[in-house]
């Protein structure tokens, strides 16, 4: 709802839908109502639009874009509405004006905003583009340049910026809207030919068409494939074209493109999904709703290593004060430099916002190589080596120091939290916190509660995932959690492509061109092929403890391809040794090239081992590696691993680069439709019995038999889930 009040003689509209005033049918119905009985009324001289509660509005219902009659063309002519009035009409902007909220503000003839305030057209984060005329409006009120860089990335920025920028007329630090309506009545009675900006010019670029040329490369460079920032694009350049009418028609025909395409629906579930999963749920009855986290006042991190050192930044950026440990002098010195200068580089990244990194100050960030110095911190983030005995060492020895309430967080990407829990004398305050590389930047956090987790410790690790900015998802404990375990078999059909005739490149290809940021070998490269190798050895797959006579490419009975372990036997890591599934220009270069020695190698493999090369096409490529990575998503789902697909799809978007104009292996799963992709695993496990993640998991079967089942509905045909806690 709007509601609307008559002060002396400006006429207040005030937007009303918690908790962000999204624009539904009933809010921009009461809007238009307003401002044609403020028009009606003589003794109203000028017209405000607010927000209740501190926020202007988060922009149209993006639940209402599913519904039958949706939202699209209703906005367009409001805005215009407010554009037209013979009444001056000032926005205050509170908290946030995004997207038709914006657009709304950039109807009204002035705009006063909260110091505090955000702005943005973050459309194109959904799939869509700021439809109503706002494509028109921003690049004649602020340029066409940085129009183009708000619509086309749909960043938010603050109040501060946007005055810069001369997208609001004046910022507050007190009353936002007793300022806007100190303007309202200043301006009754002046011209407001010039406040409409319909009728104004878009300014001048010099060389307008180069620009453009520059910035659209740039748009689809950065777009992997994803439609709208490409159309938003190409509203803007409407509008550097075409006079204002002809442009809004446009950008109509370019929204309704976008608000069919399946990308769009993509985006807005993965929104929804990334919310959703804030409720998190185990299969033991432990919830969001009952737990109620503790507080975190002070930390510890222990390991320096690159993970590490990614954790302390991040903690020091949430301002959370914390002790870093390692454990001799040689590594700890390392370690602060390796910190100091990641937190510098932040600091200058920060540099002119509101916050200031105090990273000098020991009393905030203290090294140290004194376990002692645990004893009164709230949260420990150990976060060594990969092992499980120098795991369990260390939270013996913390059980030991800790006080007693203190949180045990282990930063693993696989392994047992139980048997880590098992180690201590608190096995309840024990949980999982794999984040990802690098830790400062990316915004996963897998959080892994085991047998004997408390509620109170998952909601405390969820509470640290959102000061920390970052996406937690609680899921449960095993062998690789959630996101590695589906990346497991992805990872081995491209190796098993390998040997059946492909090339890292092909595969790679095909799977950048999906729109993953980088391939599974690129990826590998990256990481590091050593990771993996030891791994391995540990699981006796490989490595001296094999026993002798294990055939070459078999364990336990099944397929096993042991081209990873051979390039890591010849010292080929990846990039950090130059080598690794391509050449790189030198040790620790990212510049990856194919390599002959790889691909004769390869051919000599395939000899060695009887195997017939043949070609394997794209669609073989993309569907073996993907509907293998979404079967073992079943599974999961199965085991109450999980406790919806939309976990599973937030995990792969937040912390795998899968393309989220996709929306995730689960979503992309359904878009496809079950019953395809479960006779898609069918036929390449009937040519590859003996590789079991191309066997179709029993799930997807039940589903497909049932007809397709729309994706919110899937948990339902779970007759029980079985409890990992
Ligand atoms: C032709 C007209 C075309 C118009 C195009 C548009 O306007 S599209 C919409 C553009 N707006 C956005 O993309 C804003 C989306 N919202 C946000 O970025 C954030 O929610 C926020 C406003 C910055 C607030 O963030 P915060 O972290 O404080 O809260 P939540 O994100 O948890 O949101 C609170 C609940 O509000 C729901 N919600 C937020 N925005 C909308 C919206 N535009 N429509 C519907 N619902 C919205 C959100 O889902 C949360 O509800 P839950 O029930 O908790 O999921």
């Amino acid at each position: 709802m709007a509601q609307y009040a008559r002060g002396s003689a400006v006429a207040v509209i005030r937007l009303r839908n918690p908790p962000v005033n999204a624009l539904s049918r009933a809010v921009l119905q009461a809007l238009e109502d307003g401002l044609k009985k403020a028009d009606a009324d003589p003794s109203v001289k000028a017209v405000m639009i607010c927000g209740e509660n501190g926020k202007f509005s988060a922009g149209a219902d993006i639940r209402g874009f599913s519904a039958p009659k949706r939202l699209g063309g209703a906005l367009g002519p409001i805005v215009s509405l407010i554009e037209s009035s013979e009444k001056p009409v000032v926005a205050a902007i509170e908290g946030v004006a995004l997207g038709g909220g914006l657009e709304v503000a950039l109807g009204c003839h002035y705009r006063v905003a909260h110091v505090k305030a955000r702005m943005g057209l973050p459309e194109v984060t959904l799939g869509l583009l700021p439809g109503a005329e706002g494509t028109q409006r921003l690049p004649r009120l602020i340029g066409v340049p940085a129009a183009l860089d708000m619509i086309t990335t749909g960043k938010h920025i603050p109040a501060t910026e946007a005055l810069k920028l001369g997208l609001v007329d004046e910022i507050v630090e007190e009353n936002t809207i007793e300022a806007a309506i100190r303007l309202a009545n200043k301006v009754i009675g002046q011209p407001l030919g010039p406040r409409r900006l319909s009728l104004k010019p878009v300014p001048k670029v010099p060389n307008m068409e180069a620009f453009l040329d520059e910035a659209l490369a740039k748009v689809k460079r950065q777009a992997r494939g994803c439609l709208a920032p490409e159309l938003c694009f190409q509203a803007v350049r409407a509008a550097t074209r075409s006079p204002f009418a002809e442009g809004v028609r446009r950008e109509r025909e370019l929204f309704q493109v976008l608000l069919s395409s399946g990308q769009a629906q993509a985006l807005q579930y993965a929104f929804f999904a990334e919310r959703a999963v804030r409720r998190w749920a185990t299969p033991g009855g432990a919830s969001w709703s009952s737990a109620a986290p503790q507080p975190v006042r002070r930390a510890a991190v222990i390991g320096l290593g690159t993970m590490g050192r990614g954790i302390v930044t991040s903690l020091v950026k949430a301002n959370i004060p914390l002790v870093a440990l390692e454990q001799d002098l040689e590594n700890l010195n390392k370690g602060r430099k390796a910190v100091m200068l990641l937190l510098e580089r932040e600091a200058m990244k920060m540099e002119g916002g509101a916050q200031v990194l105090d990273f000098h100050n020991p009393a905030r960030l203290q090294f140290t190589v004194d376990f002692d110095l645990l004893r009164d911190v709230d949260l420990v983030i150990e976060a060594v080596f990969e092992n499980m005995a120098l795991k369990k060492e260390i939270f013996h020895k913390l059980s030991k120091i800790c006080k007693p309430g203190a949180l045990l967080c282990t930063n693993t990407s696989a392994l047992n939290i139980d048997e880590i829990a098992s180690a201590t004398n608190r096995p309840q305050q024990v949980i999982g916190t794999h984040f990802f590389s690098p830790a400062h930047v990316m915004r996963l956090l897998e959080i892994i509660y085991g047998r004997h987790t408390s509620p109170t410790a998952i909601a405390t690790a969820m509470q640290l995932a959102t000061a920390l900015k970052k996406v937690g998802v609680v899921v449960g404990n095993c062998f690789g959690f959630v996101g590695n375990r589906m990346m497991f078999p992805y990872v081995q059909q491209a190796v098993f492509l390998l040997e059946e005739g492909s090339r890292p490149d092909a595969v790679d290809q095909v799977l950048e061109d999906f729109g993953f940021k980088i391939g599974p070998f690129r990826m590998s490269d990256l990481a590091g092929l050593d990771v993996g190798w030891r791994s391995r050895k540990d699981q006796g797959l490989t490595g001296p403890s094999l026993p002798a006579g294990t055939p070459a490419r078999q364990r336990h009975g099944q397929r096993y391809s042991p081209l990873p372990d051979l390039l890591c036997e010849r010292g080929r890591f990846g990039q950090k040794t130059g080598k690794g599934w391509y050449l790189y220009e030198k040790a620790g270069g990212r510049t990856a090239t194919p390599d002959p020695w790889l691909l004769n190698f390869l051919s000599q493999y395939r000899d060695t081992h009887g195997i017939r090369t043949r070609f394997i096409d794209q669609e073989e490529i993309l569907e073996r590696c993907l509907f293998s990575l979404i079967n073992e998503g079943f599974a999961i789902l199965a085991e109450g691993i999980a406790s919806g697909p939309e976990h599973l799809d937030v995990i792969y978007i937040n912390g795998y680069g899968w393309p989220k104009h996709r929306g995730g292996p689960m979503f992309y799963a359904s878009t496809v439709g079950l019953p395809r992709v479960l006779a898609k695993l069918q036929k390449y496990s009937e040519a590859h019995p003996d590789v079991p993640g191309l066997q179709p998991s029993a799930f997807l079967k039940k589903l497909a038999a049932v007809g397709n089942p729309p994706l919110k509905e899937w948990m339902s045909y779970l007759s029980q889930q079985s409890s990992k806690l």
